[in-house]
Formats: C-alpha cells, structure tokens, sequence
C-alpha cells in the first residue's frame, strides 16, 4: 500500500492498533519537520526511512511524548498525549532510545540502569535490580555491569542506552539509529532480540541501515521532506523497483546510480523506465531488486545520484505519486 501524503494507513492486520497519527505536524519556527502524516501502527517492527532531515527524529521524539505536534492529533497506546494524565501513562508503558542519549559517565552500566529504573518507577529494590540485570543479560553487558560509563567502548555505551529502553517491558519501544557502532555480531543480537520482542509488542525503529530493515520490519514508512511517501511492507517496496535494475558489460555513458561489481559488470538502477539504458539493449541483464532500489527510487535519491544535484529534488523518481 502506497501513499503520497495523508491518506489513512491500516496497521497490521488483526494486531491491533498502537499508535495512530491524524494529520500530524510539527514545525520548528517555520520549518514543517513534520508535514500533515496520517498513519498507524500495530505490533511488530516498523522500519523509519528517510533522508537526513526528513523527519523521522521528530516523528519519533513526538511519539515518545518528548516533542508535541504542532497540528494533527496523536493517540498512543490508546491514550491522548495532549492529556497530562494520558501523557504520564504513556511514558511509563514506552521505551525510547533518542539518537544521543545522554549516559553519565561516572555512573557504572549497573548503576545507571537502575537510575533510569528508579525514574521508570520500577518497583522496589529487588525487582528494580532484578529487572536491571535482565536487560543487562539482554545486551550482552552483564559481565560488564560494574564498569564506569566512561570506560566502555562506543558500541558498549550504544548497547547500554538500548539496555535503558528495554527496561520494564515497554508496549512501545522507538528505537533512534540503535545499530549505529555496534560489530556484526552485536548486531545479530540486536535483531534477535527486537524480533522476540516485537512478536507481541509494537518497535518502531528509524535507521539509514537498510539491511536492519530487510531483516527485521514487517512494515516500512518513508518519509520525504516530512511527509509520508510510502507504507507497506518491504516486499511492497522492493516491488517498486522490479525492471529498473540491470547488470551491463560497462559504465553507461548517460549517467544514473551505478557501481562497478566485484564480477566486472555495472549494476545499473534506471529511474525512469522499466527498460535497459539505452544502447545497451542486448547486453543487458536484469537483476533482481533490494529494498535499497526501492527506496533510492521511492525518494527520488536515484535521480539525484546521477545528476549529482542534491539540491535539485523536482526529479522524484516514480514512486512519488
Ligand atoms: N530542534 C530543532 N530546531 C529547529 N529545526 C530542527 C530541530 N530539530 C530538527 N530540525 C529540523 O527538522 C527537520 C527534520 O529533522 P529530523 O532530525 O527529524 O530528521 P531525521 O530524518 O531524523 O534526520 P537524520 O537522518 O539526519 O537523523 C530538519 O530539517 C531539521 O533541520
């Protein structure tokens, strides 16, 4: 299901509704970050899509109940965030892992985990420390539970922060660029772990990383300039770019998103017809597509590559309707 701006968005069959956005938006100053988004999300992994800037941080902090919308109304685990009593509920239920969380680095992992938990509200002492080592477990950082903040690596401090977002089971956990540092084995455990948990809860997880989304998202959002460009699932997106892939014997000389693979040939992604570049009719092979052609096609990032016009975004590729 595609759509191009604020056209209601069923969320996942049968699963329910968690979080529903009517014509949201937000703008700093005069700048809309956010543009008039309609969309809803039930349990499983959403995938958050966009350029830099598209406003995926923004739709996520006001989510988290951290940023309001400036138009639009949000519902959120049922709840109306507009609602001081609504809000404080559905910050006890969320997990949010912002794109720089702040970790005091004189605490140990331990002791700021149960800072957080302290705030979380998460029982009494037994059950708080209970639960702090389990998500310790979780990230693979138990063994590191009395080292200061200061002391771990980048990936360990990344880890630590999801760690933070995971305590007390939250119905709703938004996740801000989590992959980023972690090695390829850390980030196996990070799919395991958010697949298991998405299974009965809602994740919804902004990311540049487009091999997280393949592996993890039942669902995909992309946002462009702040508004909705495309819902559906990844087979959906990939979908789009069917026919626009090819493999050619050399550079086309007409420009468009190409590189040269290990096997000699050049994998080719033409924006605008579902044909071979032309000259290249017979020694054209198609490919088969990702969702990473699917997405430079659905933003007009396919274009851009190959004028190498960044600011020139009137050249949006087709699946901007
Ligand atoms: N606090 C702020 N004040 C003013 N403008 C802001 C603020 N935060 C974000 N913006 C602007 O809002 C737009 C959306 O930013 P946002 O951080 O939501 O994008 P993003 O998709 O998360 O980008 P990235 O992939 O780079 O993290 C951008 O134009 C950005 O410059």
């Amino acid at each position: 299901m595609t759509t191009s701006t604020a056209h209601a968005t069923p969320a996942c069959p049968g699963l329910g509704t968690t979080v529903s956005a009517q014509g949201v938006t937000r703008r700093y100053g005069l700048r809309a970050a956010l543009s008039d988004l309609t969309l809803e999300l039930g349990t499983g992994v959403t995938g958050l899509l966009g350029r830099n800037g598209a406003g995926k941080t923004t739709l996520l902090r006001c989510l988290a109940t951290d940023l309001d919308p400036t138009g639009g109304r949000l519902e959120i685990l049922g709840l109306n965030p507009e609602r001081a009593a609504d809000r404080t509920e559905i910050r006890r239920r969320l997990g949010h892992l912002p794109q720089n969380p702040t970790l005091y680095p004189h605490f140990t992992a331990f002791g700021l985990l149960d800072y957080i938990a302290v705030l979380k509200e998460l029982g009494g002492r037994r059950r708080r420390h209970d639960e702090v080592r389990r998500v310790l477990g979780l990230v693979g950082l138990y063994d590191r539970r009395f080292s200061r903040v200061r002391r771990l690596s980048g990936g360990m401090k990344q880890r630590l922060a999801l760690a933070g977002a995971l305590l007390g089971e939250p119905r709703l956990l938004l996740l801000d660029e989590p992959t980023i540092g972690l090695d390829p084995e850390q980030r196996i455990r990070f799919r395991d772990l958010v697949s298991e948990f998405a299974t009965t809860r809602t994740v919804v997880l902004s990311t540049h990383q487009i091999e997280d989304v393949e592996a993890l998202c039942n669902r995909v959002v992309v946002l462009d300039e702040g508004r909705l460009v495309f819902t559906g699932t990844p087979a959906e997106l990939i979908g789009r770019a069917h026919g626009h892939v090819w493999s050619l014997p050399e550079r086309p000389s007409a420009g468009t998103t190409t590189w040269r693979r290990p096997d000699g040939r050049y994998r080719v992604l033409t924006p605008d017809a579902t044909r071979p570049p032309e000259g290249y009719e017979e020694s054209a092979e198609p490919v088969e597509p990702t969702l990473e052609d699917g997405y430079l096609l659905l933003t007009g990032a396919a274009d851009t590559a190959r004028t190498g016009d960044t600011a020139g975004r009137g050249t949006a590729g087709p699946g901007l309707t």
